[in-house]
């Protein structure tokens, strides 16, 4: 978002024109940001074959997928729902790595059919997979670690106590159902966490895998997950992208030595892609005054981004109605029956009544978390490319509220 002349715009196009042609509260995405970040990370490995897999789950709005797609980003998907809103968006099959955790064979098997990618995190799943197909169909293996890595306990995923990936120390019964099946190992996955800053926890990560790859002899890639951080406060740190592609890319190429094969590098980034792209535009309500605090509330809230309430997550507000305000502290809260805290204790341009505030780094998890919550309808989502502002989805209407209930008759 940039601040011209006293008007704040998003890819060129005036914030306060977006609401006034779309409404609020709205979620508004700039495509130019989506495609630069891409193209750091193309670019930050580009001594090696790097494969970029957008992680689906940050924000899965077709159109994102398939400007994500035209920029020549592969898909990284937990569902079957997921993966065949890829394949809509035109993903090819073989493009798409479906990583699900705790989903039944019934659904494993829907995603061979379909010649997804098969990504496995637990042993029963392998068995099953070689039990049916044996060694026809190729499967990665994601593993976990050990490493607590990633920004708050919630989103540490690669620690001992975690659900997700097959334990290292589990190696010996992965090696067992590999020959008893003859199961086709094409690829190793770790994916630690999200809001990782420490380039140092990848290399860690890439040192454990590079080791284990050793024993496979039929890898086509490593996959070193996502979770690269992305600055939320103003002056947070971030991942250092150039210093990584540097670090990593050497230890890869010295890896592929050994192996005696040139494999693919994965990473499957949400956050790194879409969520500075990302910004929640909501209407102020009210703005009221206690013996404590005073309160801005919003036309919106927990429902439609969840992440201050679930993480205690931090994301700059901007008020872009008044920039000549003077400034002054709030919390800004959302509408909803519940402690609904966007950001506590925010220095804001003056807020009144009808101002719009712009809640910034809302591409990921914004939308794609939302929920109905107090019977409140999901906001619009507008693509902002090319200095065009499109809408990409319709705000709800109380008939969506509706539309799968049953009414029983008494
Ligand atoms: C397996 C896997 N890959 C990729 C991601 C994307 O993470 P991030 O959005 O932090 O890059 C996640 C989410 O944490 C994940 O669980
Ligand atoms: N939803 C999390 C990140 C992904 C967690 C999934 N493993 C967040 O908003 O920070």
């Amino acid at each position: 978002m940039q601040l011209k002349e006293n008007q704040y715009y998003i890819g060129n196009v005036p914030v306060l024109d977006i609401c006034r042609e779309f409404g609020t509260p709205v979620y508004v995405y700039d495509g130019n940001t989506i495609v630069e970040k891409l193209h750091i990370l193309q670019e930050a490995f580009s001594g090696v074959p790097v494969k970029i897999k957008y992680a689906a789950k940050a924000l899965t709005n077709i159109s994102v997928l398939k400007l994500l797609k035209k920029e020549g980003a592969g898909l990284d998907t937990v569902s079957i729902q997921e993966s065949r809103i890829g394949l809509m968006a035109g993903f090819a099959p073989e493009d798409i790595m479906y990583t699900p955790n705790c989903v039944s064979f019934d659904e494993i098997e829907e995603a061979v059919e379909l010649g997804l990618g098969i990504n496995l995190d637990n042993i029963p799943m392998l068995e099953h997979l070689g039990k049916k197909y044996g060694s026809t169909v190729p499967c990665a293996i994601r593993l976990n670690p050990h490493i607590v890595a990633g920004g708050n306990t919630k989103i540490q995923v690669g620690h001992k106590y975690s659900k997700f990936g097959i334990s290292v120390e589990q190696m010996p019964q992965v090696m067992e159902v590999v020959h008893k099946y003859k199961l086709t190992i094409n690829g190793l996955h770790i994916h630690t966490g999200s809001d990782i800053k420490e380039a140092d926890v990848f290399l860690q990560t890439a040192s454990i895998l590079f080791d284990l790859a050793m024993q496979f002899p039929h890898l086509k890639f490593i996959n070193f997950g996502g979770g690269f951080k992305v600055p939320y406060k103003p002056g947070d740190h971030t991942t250092n992208m150039k210093e990584l592609g540097r670090k990593l890319s050497d230890a890869f190429l010295g890896f592929c030595k050994r192996y005696g094969k040139t494999l693919e590098m994965w990473f499957e980034p949400g956050k790194f892609l879409v969520s500075e792209a990302g910004y929640l535009l909501v209407q102020t309500n009210v703005v009221k005054q206690t013996p404590t605090t005073v309160f801005v509330g919003v036309n919106s809230g927990m429902n439609h981004l969840i992440r201050p309430m679930m993480y205690d997550a931090y994301h700059d507000i901007v008020n872009v109605s008044n920039p000549d305000g003077a400034p002054k502290e709030y919390n800004v809260v959302g509408y909803i029956c519940e402690t609904d805290t966007i950001g506590a204790n925010r220095t804001l341009d003056e807020v009144r009544e009808g101002d719009i505030l712009a809640i910034k780094n809302a591409g990921a998890y914004g939308f794609s978390m939302s929920s109905n919550y107090n019977s409140r309808l999901r906001p619009a989502e507008v693509l902002v490319y090319q200095g065009q502002a499109k809408l990409i989805r319709r705000r709800e209407v109380l008939d969506d509220l509706l539309k799968n209930q049953v009414e029983a008759n008494f």
